[in-house]
């Protein structure tokens, strides 16, 4: 799916909603667990309940990698149900040497065709373009994460004042344009998105930590919207944990509903109907 076709769906849904498919077998209800695949089942189950208010689906590798090669199937499964005009990410964090992170890239994109990938920046550019050489492909780079680790060393300064994380951002857009690069910055980041998207004025930017997390959507939407929306704010345990009981879809999908009603608020305001 390329920019345009993203911010076409955006606009169809009024939403800019990604739910993440942390799927854990602990907190999934119970009767659940007769099933063959129960992960498969959940996510199907939530799937039907929440794809007309989403945008996009994130499964968290980890989650699936954490059952062994069950849990790999339980993923692909889960890839190939996600109806067609939906963007995935594979939330997967990968980055490695060259010819590892091809390995990666192949993994994710040629056997599992995910659209985009979650990378780590951190050993440089050399780690990232492999997952830049496939047409069609997203590479979401870590910039400002959600999590209070996010100071130890991304708030860095250099010598000539830059933050690290202003540091990717500037100099990881010589690596790819904003048709195959996005940015992870935390929606707990509000105070900082409008200078990131200052830096970074049209790369969509995948924004996790509202919900379970208490990061706030407004103030993220109002400073870090671009003229094609140029969000994607992700809430996983919130909307899949919402009821841990046989009510699940139901509450699953009035939450990911009261989320999309905000955003469609939220996009009428700042973009104009
Ligand atoms: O890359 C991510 O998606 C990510 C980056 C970040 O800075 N913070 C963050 O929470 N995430 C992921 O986003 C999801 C957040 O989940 P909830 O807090 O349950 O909504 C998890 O899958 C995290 O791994």
């Amino acid at each position: 799916m390329n920019r345009q076709q993203l911010f076409e769906q955006i606009r169809k849904k009024s939403s800019y909603l990604c739910v993440g498919l942390d799927t854990d077998l602990k907190k999934i209800p119970r009767h659940l667990l007769a099933e063959k695949d129960p992960v498969f089942e959940f996510n199907r189950q939530i799937i039907d309940a929440t794809h007309d208010f989403a945008v996009a689906y994130k499964p968290n590798i980890a989650f699936y990698e954490a059952l062994g090669p069950k849990g790999w199937e339980s993923l692909q499964k889960t890839l190939e149900y996600i109806p067609a005009d939906v963007f995935t990410i594979a939330d997967a964090k990968r980055g490695d040497i060259g010819n590892t992170s091809s390995l990666y890239a192949q993994a994710f994109f040629s056997q599992m065709r995910f659209d985009s990938i979650t990378v780590a920046p951190y050993m440089g550019e050399d780690s990232v373009k492999p997952f830049l050489e496939f047409a069609g492909k997203w590479v979401i780079l870590l910039a400002h994460t959600s999590n209070a680790g996010a100071s130890d060393f991304q708030l860095i300064e250099s010598a000539n004042g830059r933050k690290l994380y202003e540091e990717v951002l500037l100099r990881s857009q010589q690596w790819g344009s904003p048709d195959q690069l996005m940015y992870v910055v935390g929606a707990t980041q509000a105070d900082k998105i409008q200078g990131i998207r200052a830096l970074a004025p049209d790369h969509f930017f995948l924004v996790p930590g509202i919900g379970a997390q208490g990061g706030d959507l407004e103030a993220t939407s109002r400073y870090g919207m671009n003229k094609q929306c140029g969000l994607l704010v992700n809430s996983s345990r919130a909307i899949l944990y919402a009821s841990g009981d046989k009510d699940f879809t139901t509450r699953a999908r009035a939450e990911a509903q009261q989320v999309q009603q905000a955003m469609h608020h939220l996009l009428d305001s700042i973009l104009g109907k």
